[in-house]
């Protein structure tokens, strides 16, 4: 579970500085997932990368698993963020050189042991998730032998290697055509029900609602709405949500 708790975040602006977020309260529930729509300049963005702890709000709380993150130093969010949280982005942001496999494998082995025992580990978990995300027959092509819609299922599949409790995921269908974004957020859907994981989505893009669980509204940086949705693609925690 993730909760943002009376967040505020500001920007220097000239001589002032413009709210990006204003008292946002919110939660992001095990097994849900929760979209964040709203006008460009809403605060969508900002709202994600405090939940991703890579920005400190001004005053608030950013609650990870109970933890308040926003008063973890530097190092002790990084760990946090590497152990918790997995981020999705707009753009794939694969590395060039590796093969989809590989991708997984360097963020699996990332900080851990080098023990022959652990590495096996993580290559079942590589397989298991590439397997998952519908990949396994691609495993060793690189980024620019997939298709936009596999790269983002890489992606995904990288984002979910550690197991983390939360999922972000920034607008990841605008470099997709509609066929292939509908899938990857079907997937998203899925994996979330399946996994378990808190998954905050920021979408402008509400001809994927089906695939959220709920809905966050958000317009000059305040949430104006919470609402369950009427997606269809079920999951066992969803039947609880709506
Ligand atoms: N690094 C920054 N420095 C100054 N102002 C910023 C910064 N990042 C965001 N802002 C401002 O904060 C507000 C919210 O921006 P944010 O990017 O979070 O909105 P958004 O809803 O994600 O927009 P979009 O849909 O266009 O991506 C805007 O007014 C924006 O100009």
């Amino acid at each position: 579970m993730i909760t943002l708790d009376d967040v505020t975040l500001t920007f220097p602006d000239g001589s002032s500085r413009v709210t990006a977020v204003d008292h946002v309260t919110l939660t992001g529930r095990a097994g849900v997932v929760t979209g964040i729509t709203g006008p460009s300049g809403s605060g969508k963005s900002s709202i994600l990368a405090l939940a991703a702890t890579l920005i400190r709000p001004d005053s608030g709380r950013v609650l990870i698993g109970g933890e308040d993150a926003a008063a973890l130093s530097a190092d002790a969010a990084t760990s946090l963020r590497r152990e918790r949280i997995g981020i999705v982005f707009q753009q794939s942001n694969l590395l060039a050189s590796l093969t989809a496999r590989e991708q997984l494998q360097v963020m699996g082995e990332l900080g851990g042991s080098h023990r022959k025992a652990a590495r096996a580990q993580v290559r079942e978990r590589v397989d298991e998730l590439l397997d998952a995300v519908g990949l396994s027959a691609h495993a060793d092509k690189r980024p620019a032998q997939l298709s936009g819609g596999q790269r983002q299922r890489v992606a995904l599949a990288r984002a979910l290697v550690r197991s983390p409790q939360v999922l972000l995921v920034d607008e990841p269908t605008s470099a997709l055509d509609q066929e292939s974004g509908a899938a990857v957020m079907e997937l998203i859907a899925r994996l979330t029900h399946e996994r378990g994981t808190a998954t905050l989505l920021v979408t402008h893009d509400l001809v994927h609602s089906p695939a959220l669980d709920e809905l966050v509204t958000v317009v000059d940086g305040r949430v104006t709405g919470v609402a369950a949705t009427t997606g269809t693609i079920d999951g066992p925690v969803k039947s609880a949500v709506v």
